[in-house]
């Protein structure tokens, strides 16, 4: 795995969007796999800027995101669907045909997942995967214990998530307890992997993350096996390596 020091989330969020830039203009159907939670959002907005700039165009690219909580809408503010559009795609030129967030708000979540995966094969594979890292080791929404052979499944979030992200949300209550997640096989899949990480907060699980043994105990252990793997994590974030 390559590691990139920066200094802080401003310069994690640059060089994550100068080589997504340099990608995006370099391939004629690029195949994004996107992130949501707090560590993308300073790249979308440099994404954002590079567009309104003329550097990059989003026409070709097609795009799968790695979750969404299951019983949220997609108008829901708290769901990523929404999240997506309001940090992302209402600003830029892609054709929403091509952007794909997994349905959290189907009667059919088995069917759901079945037919997420479908549109996944069907575009052979992502190019570049953009990831944040959990605070215990989750990836997309694959909490520890996750089988590293998994595909698109619904999951129960674990306590310290839905605490985790109950900042967004109203209350702790109001954090959805389950969600439709990308699997890990799909995301070991990709031809390449970003990995953002920010923060201190993030510190001791970005080191066991690059330290610590690969199991199923702690998802992200397992990108140690995938070829092409960049994390762009910024000084706090290394504290404890
Ligand atoms: O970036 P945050 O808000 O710390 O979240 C970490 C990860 O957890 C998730 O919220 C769950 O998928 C991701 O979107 C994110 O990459």
């Amino acid at each position: 795995m390559k590691v990139l020091k920066v200094k802080n989330y401003d310069e994690m969020s640059e060089q994550a969007c100068s080589i997504l830039v340099d990608k995006i203009n370099n391939m004629k159907h690029p195949v994004l796999g996107l992130a949501t939670g707090s560590t993308p959002e300073g790249l979308y907005k440099k994404l954002i800027e590079q567009y309104n700039h003329g550097h990059v165009s989003f026409k070709d690219t097609t795009t799968f995101n790695l979750d969404e909580y299951i019983g949220l809408s997609k108008n829901h503010p708290n769901s990523y669907h929404y999240y997506m559009k309001n940090h992302l795609f209402q600003h830029i030129d892609i054709n929403m045909d091509q952007v794909h967030v997994p349905k959290g708000d189907v009667i059919d979540i088995q069917n759901e997942c079945v037919e997420y995966e479908k549109a996944i094969l069907d575009h052979d594979k992502i190019d570049v995967q953009i990831l944040g890292l959990g605070t215990n080791g989750h990836i997309g929404f694959n909490e520890p214990g996750t089988s590293f052979t998994s595909r698109t499944h619904m999951v129960d979030l674990a306590e310290s998530t839905r605490q985790a992200n109950a900042r967004f949300f109203e209350s702790l209550n109001d954090v959805p307890t389950k969600a439709i997640t990308m699997g890990i096989e799909a995301i070991m899949e990709s031809k390449e992997i970003i990995v953002l990480v920010s923060g201190d907060r993030k510190a001791d699980a970005l080191a066991r993350f690059m330290n610590g043994d690969i199991s199923e105990d702690f998802p992200a252990s397992i990108l140690q096996n995938h070829k092409q793997v960049t994390i762009i994590a910024d000084e706090a974030a290394l504290s404890k390596i």
